[in-house]
């Protein structure tokens, strides 16, 4: 029996997770639940799951979340405050650890489950951009296992062979990484539109059932930057090494190239169910309810380039990628903050580009030597987004 701990379960990747933990009972015990400020969810989830602990990170929570255990009648623990996601997640009796928080709040909690040198299955792909080589270090010192949850990166993993040394494609015999992207649901939009789409279309993908922020990540394609600079750090690859496709179906999650012409894709219906149950399982493989993909009704599959003109942001993260850790973090950070602006109605779709380019532009040459300093790094960029945000503002009005 192995015990999950769950960071961000009342999420699209947390409640996937449940889903594929709950149908091997027989495997998998779940050890705590976390969410930010859900509270209700959390408790459903807790009755279901009868976890040892739930974890609130919003402390304000603690008074109400106390009652509606005490009404639920669970004998669950609680803990509130953002140290308690790092305590649960490097707790002892925990096995298995799915980063599933959204953004940068995600990187404490997921350092702490890979210093304890836990199964890390890994979600959040934000913390891994903040912090990839402190990230990748801490991995090897500390003995951490570390399996790609990412739809792409678990593709990419399944592809290449079991010993691929790490930054030695060469030896492997493969010339290429094929990161593939649907485009979102602005692809066919015309571009002097795009100024326009609301946060209700921006969040609707065509393939996808996410959270918000990477729903709209998906739509400026940073999604796909994220993931270029993530591939990166995961695998060892130079920026050259991986070449982005758009493929709007989404059933190629993405492919491995290898020097004598084969071309290695991990397939399957787009239901994150498959690289989380892959990943719990990993080297076993378990049922995970995803349907088997129907060659008979996939009829189409295509490919294209992605337009630099219509997704700035794919290009601002391979160039910050280039730049170095300074300047990943800076737009990571500046990101969430120009997501976050426009989700509440404050900037238009095709500002959150601009705010990051501005900020990136702005927040030059730091060195990051440890995690204290990618914080307070992060904190800074964070601010001068909200700053460039504000100008915007003041402009128009
Ligand atoms: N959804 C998907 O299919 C995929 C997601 N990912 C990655 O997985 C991660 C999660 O995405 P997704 O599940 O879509 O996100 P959701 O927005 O659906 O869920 C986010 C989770 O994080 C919690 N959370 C939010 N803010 C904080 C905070 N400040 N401190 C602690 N917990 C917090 C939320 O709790 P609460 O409910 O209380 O707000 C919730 O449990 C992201 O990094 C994303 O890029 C990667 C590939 C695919
Ligand atoms: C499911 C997953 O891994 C997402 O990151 C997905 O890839 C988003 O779709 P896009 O390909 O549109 O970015
Ligand atoms: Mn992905």
């Amino acid at each position: 029996m192995q015990n999950v701990c769950i960071l961000g379960a009342t999420g699209s990747i947390g409640q996937n997770t449940i889903d594929v933990v709950l149908r091997h009972p027989e495997q998998y015990c779940v050890y705590a639940l976390t969410a930010h400020n859900s509270i209700e969810k959390l408790i459903e989830q807790a009755k279901l799951c009868q976890p040892t602990f739930i974890v609130l990170s919003d402390a304000n929570c603690f008074k109400q979340a106390k009652q509606a255990l005490v009404n639920a009648g669970l004998n669950t623990e609680l803990l509130c405050g953002a140290q308690a996601l790092a305590d649960v997640a490097s707790a002892d009796e925990v096995d298995i650890v799915m980063a599933a928080i959204v953004g940068g709040a995600g990187l404490l909690p997921t350092i702490a489950a890979v210093k304890a040198g836990k199964k890390v299955l890994l979600a959040n792909k934000e913390s891994l951009v903040m912090s990839g080589e402190l990230f990748m270090n801490a991995v090897r010192e500390h003995n951490a296992q570390l399996l790609p949850i990412d739809s792409e990166h678990n593709a990419i993993f399944q592809c290449l062979p079991h010993d691929y040394q790490y930054a030695n494609m060469a030896a492997s015999g493969i010339s290429s990484i094929l990161l593939t992207g649907s485009g979102g649901p602005f692809r066919e939009t015309p571009l002097a539109e795009l100024s326009r789409v609301t946060p209700a279309q921006a969040c609707a993908h065509p393939n996808w059932d996410m959270g918000q922020k990477i729903s709209v990540d998906s739509a400026t394609m940073m999604n796909k930057g994220l993931e270029f600079i993530e591939a990166r750090w995961l695998f060892g690859l130079q920026s050259s090494d991986i070449q982005v496709v758009l493929h709007p179906q989404s059933i190629i999650h993405s492919m491995v190239q290898y020097c004598d012409g084969s071309v290695l894709a991990q397939m399957g219906n787009p239901d994150m169910r498959t690289p989380i149950a892959h990943g719990l399982a990993f080297p076993n493989r378990i049922e995970s309810g995803v349907k088997p993909l129907d060659f008979q009704t996939v009829s189409n599959f295509t490919f294209n380039l992605p337009e630099p003109e219509r997704y700035p942001n794919l290009y601002l993260a391979i160039d910050a990628s280039n730049a170095g850790q300074y300047a990943t973090t800076a737009l990571n950070a500046a990101n969430e903050v120009a997501v976050a602006a426009f989700l509440a109605g404050q900037i238009g779709f095709t500002q959150i580009a601009q705010v990051n380019e501005q900020c990136v532009t702005q927040m030059n040459g730091c060195q990051l030597d440890d995690i204290d300093a990618i914080v307070a790094w992060d904190l800074e960029c964070r601010n001068a987004a909200q700053q460039i945000i504000s100008a915007y503002a003041r402009e128009a009005s």
